[in-house]
């Protein structure tokens, strides 16, 4: 788990995010070096997924400063998409190509060489091998949620980024999630999620942000941040 230039992969100075008269998110400071995981949790509405799109690149912040590896996070720059993966939502995907295509099209937009036996093993780690060749429209809920984790995985990546992955997953792949994201920090990316479900969080992070009404609550290592919140597993 090595630490990329000794610092902070990820930035955060002062954040904060307006939506007219609503602050979405209240200023905040957030760094994440190279094989960290942090998750972010909190109720409905917290602004979990506003830090993330920031995070991104996705979104500006309204305020404050994000740097990944010490530039301005965008989407539009080059460097930040090649080495920021995102797990996409379902508007991500395209109707009429196969599991198998969109993780091809993903290899191919990384310049990957060679991506088929990367591609064999991403889908059968994810139980999707025998769905490759299916349309979207054919997927359980859970299966496109794993295709959309799949195609995070078949390209390069120092900072992967999750919105509730564990949303529409069963026992075993959850388990595997876990198993996943644990694997991703041991070989030096960073991790940032935003979860409902305290088990994956204490698994999987070494740090917790506890968000409310766009404000940080708590923040430390996951079970003592679960403590403060008087979380009972
Ligand atoms: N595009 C937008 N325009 C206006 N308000 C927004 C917009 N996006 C988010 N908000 C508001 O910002 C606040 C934070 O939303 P956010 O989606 O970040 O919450 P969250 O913690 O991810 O919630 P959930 O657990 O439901 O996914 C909410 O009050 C939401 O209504």
């Amino acid at each position: 788990m090595g630490e990329r230039g000794g610092g902070a992969l990820l930035r955060l100075r002062g954040v904060s995010r307006t939506y007219g008269e609503r602050q979405a998110l209240r200023p905040l400071d957030l760094d994440l070096a190279a094989g960290g995981c942090t998750v972010l949790f909190g109720h409905n509405g917290s602004g979990k997924s506003t830090l993330l799109r920031i995070a991104a690149g996705r979104d500006t912040p309204t305020g404050g400063t994000a740097l990944f590896d010490g530039r301005p996070v965008s989407e539009d720059d080059p460097e930040v998409r090649a080495r920021v993966a995102v797990v996409g939502d379902m508007a991500a995907c395209y109707p009429d190509l196969t599991v198998r295509e969109h993780l091809e099209l993903v290899a191919v937009a990384h310049a990957v060489a060679d991506a088929d036996d990367w591609i064999d093993q991403v889908l059968a780690d994810r139980r999707l091998a025998d769905h490759a060749h299916a349309l979207p429209a054919s997927l359980s809920s859970g299966q496109m949620q794993s295709m959309l984790l799949a195609a995070a995985l078949v390209r390069p990546r120092d900072l992967l980024i999750l919105d509730e992955p564990e949303q529409r997953l069963d026992p075993d792949a959850r388990r595997r999630l876990a198993r996943l994201l644990l694997a991703e920090r041991a070989d030096g990316v960073a991790v940032l999620l935003a979860t409902h479900q305290a088990e994956l969080a204490v698994e999987v992070a070494d740090r917790m942000v506890a968000l409310e009404d766009g404000r940080v609550i708590a923040e430390g290592a996951p079970t003592e941040v679960l403590e403060q919140l008087g979380h009972r597993s």
